[in-house]
């Protein structure tokens, strides 16, 4: 294999021309092109079912194109599997992990190329040696002997980047690797990124947030569509321009840089909690006091591990509560399972969604109906043709692009999977509503029907409690927000006291700075 440093300046690592793909009637590539040259990050946006994971998909052997030509380092190519693909030195990170969850970190970067004795047997100390040694070279602050399964999400996301990063890799697709990232942690992904592009791997960046286009990419290609709808160096555009060339001329106004704004205005003292977290505690949540009011949006902010999820978790019924309580509307909620919790009006939108979220074999209908199935009962038979009914009304208002709402869930974009995770929950009113990253991995469109959606939920009562790596979204949504660190609250704020997201990134690093000073 050339080394990338072996081609020429004017030779891209990838060449994408005229790549069509189709799932039966579904054009999902109507002929896209796309160049990425050595040490490049090269941004890809686009709406939800633009067609960006299945250039990923036939990039890295998964899918093979209908045609058109790519060309890998000048050669054509055409993956008949993934092995071909990573042995042409592409890897990705896709949105939904693919690690093994009971081995540790180190075990799985050095998964399939583990040091060996003459007999076979593993050499863990070296295994771990080298590990070490190169995720200090790349500033990754991951425990190469933590358990992957124990792990937070986002440092199991870092330990997938690292995995894609130890191989012998010369394209490297990034498929929304911040989405549960602080931007902390983003930075610390950032610099990754940037070690290897000086090592002049090419690096596809795939992602919805379009500020970080901004900060990362040297070059961005927008699809719609199916088609490319538009080329820009990065510096010489800007988020108009971006926006624009996403939602096409017509929808311009959507809002990826929509001012941070309240539409809402809510008493929070003058009504009741419904939600009542007094002094939670297990093995994640240290004495958690809490309270959300009916027509709250009430954000929690934290580091990744802090135990902003943990909380919700927690509240779902999803995790034990050792001492303390939790109440809604004042009823304290004694067997805590999940299905206990939601009988009492509380509903999860989960981060993980294709594990905790979605039958994936099931129509977008069936998920739809899921939560609601008495609702939907009529003398012990399904109501189809009402559930059917409401489905389509959640598909039109969240946007749902699918040919129909008989279509099966794991043949949407990943996008669209989350909406109608949203949607699942969306009817009836739940008297809780826990958000757990709403808007990954959607595109701008989506986020506004979902931020509507989460404004009308608490202009109707419900007390809404989301957890957010994006702390544009938590200043633009939320009324209060709770910090979290250690698995406890250490401060409650008013939005009207937090002055930017400089501010709010300052309020979450503060109790780090603390116990590092003591
Ligand atoms: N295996 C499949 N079978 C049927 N249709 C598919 C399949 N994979 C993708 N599609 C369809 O192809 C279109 C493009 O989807 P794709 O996943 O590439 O979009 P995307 O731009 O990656 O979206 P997102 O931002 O939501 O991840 C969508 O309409 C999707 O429903």
């Amino acid at each position: 294999m050339n080394s990338p440093a072996q081609l020429s300046p004017q030779t891209p690592l990838v060449r994408v021309s005229g790549v069509t793909k189709s799932f039966g009637g579904v054009h999902a590539l109507r002929g896209v092109d796309l160049e990425v040259f050595p040490g490049e990050v090269h941004a890809l946006l686009g709406e939800n079912g633009a067609g960006k994971s299945t250039l990923i998909k036939i990039l890295s052997g998964v899918h093979k194109h209908d045609s058109g030509r790519i060309e890998i380092a000048g050669r054509e190519v055409r993956f008949a599997s993934p092995a071909e693909s990573r042995a042409a030195g592409v890897a990705v990170v896709y949105q939904d992990l693919s690690l093994v969850e009971s081995l540790s970190v180190g075990a799985n970067l050095m998964l399939g190329r583990e040091p060996q004795t003459r007999f076979g047997f593993l050499k863990k100390r070296q295994l771990m040696t080298e590990v070490s040694a190169f995720l200090r070279e790349h500033g990754i602050p991951l425990d190469p002997r933590a358990t992957v399964g124990s792990l937070p999400f986002a440092y199991r996301q870092m330990t997938e980047i690292s995995k894609a990063l130890m191989g012998d890799v010369r394209i490297l697709i990034l498929d929304e690797p911040t989405s549960a990232l602080t931007e902390g942690e983003e930075k610390i992904l950032f610099d990754a990124v940037r070690t290897v592009t000086q090592r002049g791997v090419g690096v596809i960046y795939v992602t919805h947030r379009l500020n970080e286009v901004f900060r990362i990419s040297q070059n961005v290609t927008v699809f719609r569509d199916g088609a490319n709808a538009g080329s820009f160096v990065t510096a010489k555009t800007d988020m108009k321009q971006l926006v624009t060339a996403i939602v096409g001329p017509g929808h311009a106004a959507l809002g990826a840089d929509a001012p941070i704004q309240k539409t809402r205005e809510v008493a929070v003292s003058a009504s009741k909690p419904v939600l009542t977290l007094s002094r939670v505690t297990n093995d994640c949540l240290n004495c958690v006091d809490l309270n959300v009011h009916a027509g709250e949006i009430h954000g929690l902010a934290g580091l990744i591990g802090s135990g902003r999820t943990e909380i919700l978790e927690t509240i779902f019924g999803l995790r034990a509560v050792e001492q303390g309580e939790i109440r809604i509307e004042g009823v304290a909620l004694s067997n805590r399972k999940p299905r206990t919790a939601i009988e009492q009006g509380v509903a999860l939108v989960p981060e993980d969604r294709q594990v905790q979220g979605l039958v994936l074999d099931h129509a977008i209908e069936r998920n739809l109906t899921l939560p609601r199935l008495p609702h939907f009962s009529r003398l012990g038979w399904l109501d189809r043709i009402g559930a059917m009914t409401q489905a389509r009304a959640v598909v039109s208002k969240l946007a749902v692009k699918a040919p129909s709402a008989s279509t099966v869930v794991k043949n949407l974009s990943g996008g669209n999977q989350q909406k109608v995770v949203f949607g699942k929950w969306h009817q009836p009113r739940p008297r809780v509503l826990l958000l757990d990253e709403p808007t990954v991995g959607v595109d701008v469109g989506a986020r506004e029907e979902i931020y509507a959606l989460v404004n009308e939920a608490a202009r109707s009562g419900t007390a809404v409690l989301v957890v957010s790596s994006d702390l544009a979204e938590l200043l633009r949504l939320c009324d209060r927000i709770s910090i979290v660190a250690d698995g406890a609250i250490v401060e409650t704020v008013g939005r009207e006291a937090i002055d930017g997201t400089e501010a709010l990134h300052h309020l979450i690093q503060l109790p780090r700075a603390a116990a590092q000073a003591s």
